[in-house]
C-alpha cells in the first residue's frame, strides 16, 4: 500500500510505503489516529465517524489530498470546505457505496473495543458492517426499510387508513425479518470464531429479534399511541455471558478482552484478500496474558493489517514504522 497525504489534518506532505503487516509507532499527538483515519477515508470515502471536511483539511489549507495505491487500485480522494472529489483509477466516483465492492475495511479504536458496554444500537452496527462487507448489495435492504418506515410514520401521523397500513406491514416484516435472520446469521459466525479464539472461555451469546419482542404483541395499542411504526428490526441486540455472568459486570479489562475478541473474530470470517483491518491502540487497559492472546489471533488475519500503539508490540514479522 503507498499512501500519499497531503494537507491532511497535522500530515503536510508525507509518503507512506506499507507492507501487508505494520505496527505504527507514535507518542500521543503523532499523527497514530490521522493515519488510520486517511487510509479509512480512501477506502470508504468518508471518515469512521463521519467527520466534516472542514475538520479533516489541515488548518489554515483550503484543501487536502490523499492518495492510496492498494490491492491494484489507485483511489485519490480531494476535499475542500464544500466537497470530496473521490476518483479509483483516475475515474470520477459518483457513489462512494462502490468502494465497498472492492474492499473489506474494518477500523477497530478504542471506542469499539468496548462494544459490550454500549447500547444495541451499536451492536446492531457491529452486524450490519459484516453483513455489508460480505455483500454490499444488502444494503438496499436498509435503504428500503427507511423509505418504508417514514411512509408508514406519515400515514400514522395523518390518516388512518388500515388497509394501507396493512400493506405496510406486510413489507416491513418481510424486510425485518430478512434483517434480522442476517444479523443472527452472521453472529453465529462470529461466536464460532471467537470460541475458537478463547478457547478456554465459556462465552455465551443470544441473539434478541426485534419482531419476537413483547411490543410488538401490543402493537395497534403502541403504534395508535406515539403513531410510531414499530415493525423493524431496531429493537435487535444481542446479550454476551462469560461463564454464566452478563458481560453488564464485568471488569473494564475483561471488556475489552471479550469485544476485542469479537471483532477479530469478525475479521477472520473475510479470507479474501482485500481486507484492510486498522486497529488504533487496542493494547491499553489489558494485562500481558490477554494481550498476547489477541496479538496472537491478530497475526493470522489475512490482508493489511495497520496496528498503532505508543510502545512495542510483541507482533512477530510487523513492519515498524515510527511517526
Ligand atoms: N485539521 C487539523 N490540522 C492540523 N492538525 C490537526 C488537525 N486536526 C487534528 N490535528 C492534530 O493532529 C495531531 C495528531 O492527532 P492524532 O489524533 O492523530 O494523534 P495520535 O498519535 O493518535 O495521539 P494519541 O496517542 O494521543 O491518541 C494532534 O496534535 C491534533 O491536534
Amino acid at each position: 500500500m503507498i499512501l500519499e497525504i497531503h494537507h491532511f489534518r497535522n500530515f503536510e506532505h508525507n509518503t507512506f510505503n506499507l507492507s501487508k503487516k505494520n505496527l505504527i509507532i507514535g507518542e500521543n499527538a503523532s499523527g497514530k489516529t490521522n493515519l488510520l483515519e486517511a487510509i479509512y477515508l480512501t477506502l470508504r470515502g468518508k471518515t469512521k465517524n463521519n467527520i466534516p471536511n472542514q475538520n479533516l483539511i489541515q488548518f489554515s489549507r483550503e484543501s487536502a489530498l490523499i492518495r492510496n495505491t492498494v490491492y491494484g487500485k489507485r483511489i485519490e480522494i480531494m476535499m475542500n470546505n464544500k466537497n470530496k472529489i473521490l476518483k479509483i483509477n483516475d475515474k470520477k466516483l459518483n457513489s462512494s457505496i462502490k468502494l465497498w465492492q472492492y474492499f473489506k475495511v474494518f477500523y477497530i479504536n478504542l471506542f469499539d473495543s468496548l462494544l459490550l458496554s454500549q447500547e444495541p444500537k451499536n451492536k446492531r452496527k457491529f452486524l450490519d458492517e459484516i453483513i455489508i462487507n460480505i455483500n454490499p448489495e444488502k444494503i438496499k435492504l436498509y435503504k428500503d426499510l427507511k423509505i418504508l418506515n417514514t411512509q408508514k410514520n406519515y400515514v400514522l401521523k395523518n390518516k388512518t387508513d388500515k388497509e394501507l397500513i396493512k400493506s405496510y406491514d406486510i413489507k416491513l416484516t418481510q424486510l425485518s425479518q430478512e434483517i434480522s435472520n442476517l444479523r443472527e446469521e452472521v453472529l453465529n459466525n462470529v461466536i464460532l470464531n471467537t470460541k475458537k479464539l478463547l478457547k478456554e472461555e465459556s462465552i455465551q451469546i443470544k441473539f434478541y429479534k426485534s419482531l419476537e419482542s413483547k411490543e410488538i404483541k401490543n402493537k395497534e395499542i403502541i403504534e395508535a399511541k406515539t403513531k410510531r411504526n414499530i415493525i423493524n428490526p431496531s429493537r435487535d441486540n444481542f446479550s454476551v455471558k462469560i461463564r454464566n455472568i452478563d458481560s453488564s459486570f464485568l471488569s473494564t479489562g475483561e471488556i475489552k478482552k471479550f469485544s476485542l475478541a469479537l471483532h477479530l473474530a469478525k475479521i477472520s470470517i473475510f479470507k479474501e484478500h482485500n481486507c484492510v483491518s486498522l486497529f488504533d491502540e487496542i493494547n491499553s487497559f489489558l494485562d500481558k496474558a490477554n494481550l498476547d492472546i489477541l496479538l496472537k489471533w491478530l497475526q493470522k488475519i489475512d490482508g493489511y493489517v495497520i496496528v498503532t500503539s505508543t510502545s512495542e508490540l510483541d507482533l512477530e514479522n510487523f513492519d515498524k514504522i515510527f511517526l
